[in-house]
């Protein structure tokens, strides 16, 4: 039977992911998530012509020959502006971000000035509007600042707070269900009886989801067993996830039920099984708006789907932008032909004079997780590739 190619499958998953609808949080709670609208300045940056040093307040012709005495007015700290003018041969002692008072064209900077009796001695000259901020230098109120769909990173979540936004329109975080199911299965920390592992894949597949800016939302371990299934389904939906993810029970075993259950729950199925090693039980369909994807539970293909199928579809939801970061390589051992399956070889890649060298590991069962987590990459083989001597090109994916 012929699999859907993956590049199909993910195109099928996305088809009509757009961005979930917005909502307010405070500019303290901004950081990291996406700008739903575009946002404006509320307010004029610096409000006032400001000094950006600390000094004196000037008129720049009176110091055009130094040295020469000037008689200081007042002073004006940041937060108080000195209210009257300063007139010829005047000088107002400020500091940095104060403004600058009315008749002062420039702010002498402390260092060339020195104390005198009759008041500061200017020793250098300085030009009009030296050492001024001029009002509106940053923004203006109006103008136009962050673009919708801009992810708040440090320096745009600052500059819409001193715009005075105190609170954002953001994207919705994507909710996401996670629901491992398996009779053999028990949660970290369990002791164990002889026929039991333990439930990890929930774990990776929400550090995924988090790192693309989705809420994981673990609802636990099910038996094979359909009214429980059905229940976990429920309860995804009553919590208003917008994807549910589940693990295990893709396949074709008689105990593989995750598939069968949903459809009665009202899941159109819209693929199952792909061209992709691992991978290939992947399901996926849609339960009203709530996307379903049906992971394989062996760990690695769980968690190599999370990366090629879960990241995406999270990541556009939320309104992210998001690619896998795929790399030129050439192979550093020789690789056989490749069946009708997309093979993601976990591999260790280097730099050697230059050019990424790719090692895949010499065992590459689905279930091995430490041959995951010992890989940096995944050389992609594309279906019915043939066999590649060391140092043909490839392309892998990196993974950290
Ligand atoms: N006759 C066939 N058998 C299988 C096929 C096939 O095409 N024909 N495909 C194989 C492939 S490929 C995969 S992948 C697995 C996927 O099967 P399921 O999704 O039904 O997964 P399970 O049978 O439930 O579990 C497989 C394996 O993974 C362990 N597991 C399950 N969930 C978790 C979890 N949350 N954490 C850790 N480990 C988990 C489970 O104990 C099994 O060992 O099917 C092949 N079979
Ligand atoms: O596709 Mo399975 O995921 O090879 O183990």
């Amino acid at each position: 039977m012929a699999l859907m190619p993956v590049k199909d499958a993910l195109a099928r998953l996305l088809d009509g992911a757009v961005p979930l609808a917005s909502e307010t949080v405070a500019i303290g709670r901004a950081a990291w998530r996406v700008l739903a609208t575009d946002i404006a300045a509320l307010r004029t940056q610096p409000p006032f012509d400001a000094s950006a040093m600390d000094g004196y307040a000037v008129r720049a012709a009176d110091v055009a020959a130094t040295p020469v005495t000037l008689h200081v007015i007042g002073e004006a700290p940041a937060g108080k502006g000195f209210t009257s003018k300063v007139g010829p041969g005047e000088a107002v002692r400020i500091f940095t971000g104060a403004p600058v008072p009315a008749g002062a064209d420039a702010v002498l900077i402390q260092e060339n000035t020195r104390l005198s009796p009759g008041g500061v001695e200017a020793l250098e000259p300085v030009a009009a509007f030296r050492n001024i901020r001029r009002q509106g230098l940053d923004f203006r109120e109006g103008e136009s600042l962050l673009g919708a769909g801009r992810v708040l990173d440090p320096a745009a979540v600052s500059l819409a707070a001193a715009a005075n936004h105190a609170t954002l329109p953001v994207i919705r975080k994507p909710l996401v269900a996670i629901l491992a199911t398996g009779d053999e299965l028990l949660p970290p920390g369990s002791e164990t009886g002889p026929d039991q592992i333990i439930s990890s894949n929930a774990y990776g597949v929400a550090a995924v989801i988090e790192k693309m800016g989705g809420v994981p939302l673990d609802l636990g371990i099910v038996p094979d067993d359909r009214p429980a299934i059905a229940a976990a389904i429920d309860s995804a939906r009553e919590a208003g996830a917008d994807v549910i993810v589940t693990l295990g029970g893709a396949s074709v075993g008689d105990h593989d039920l995750v598939r069968e259950v949903l459809t009665s729950s009202g899941m159109t199925l819209d693929f199952w099984k792909i061209a992709m090693r691992p991978g290939k039980p992947l399901m996926f369909g849609r339960l009203g708006d709530v996307r379903v994807l049906g992971l394989p539970g062996n760990p690695v293909a769980s968690l190599v789907c999370s990366h090629l199928f879960v990241a995406p579809l999270v990541a556009r939801l939320g309104g992210r932008p998001y690619a896998l970061d795929i790399r030129d390589a050439v192979l550093g051992v020789d690789m056989a032909e490749n069946d009708q399956r997309e093979d993601y070889v976990r591999a260790r890649v280097e730099t050697r004079d230059g050019v990424l060298v790719a090692a895949p590991f010499p065992v590459q069962d689905s279930s091995m997780l430490r041959i995951l987590a010992d890989a940096n990459a995944l050389i992609v083989r594309p279906p019915f590739a043939p066999a590649a001597p060391a140092g043909s090109p490839c392309r892998v994916v990196l993974l950290r």
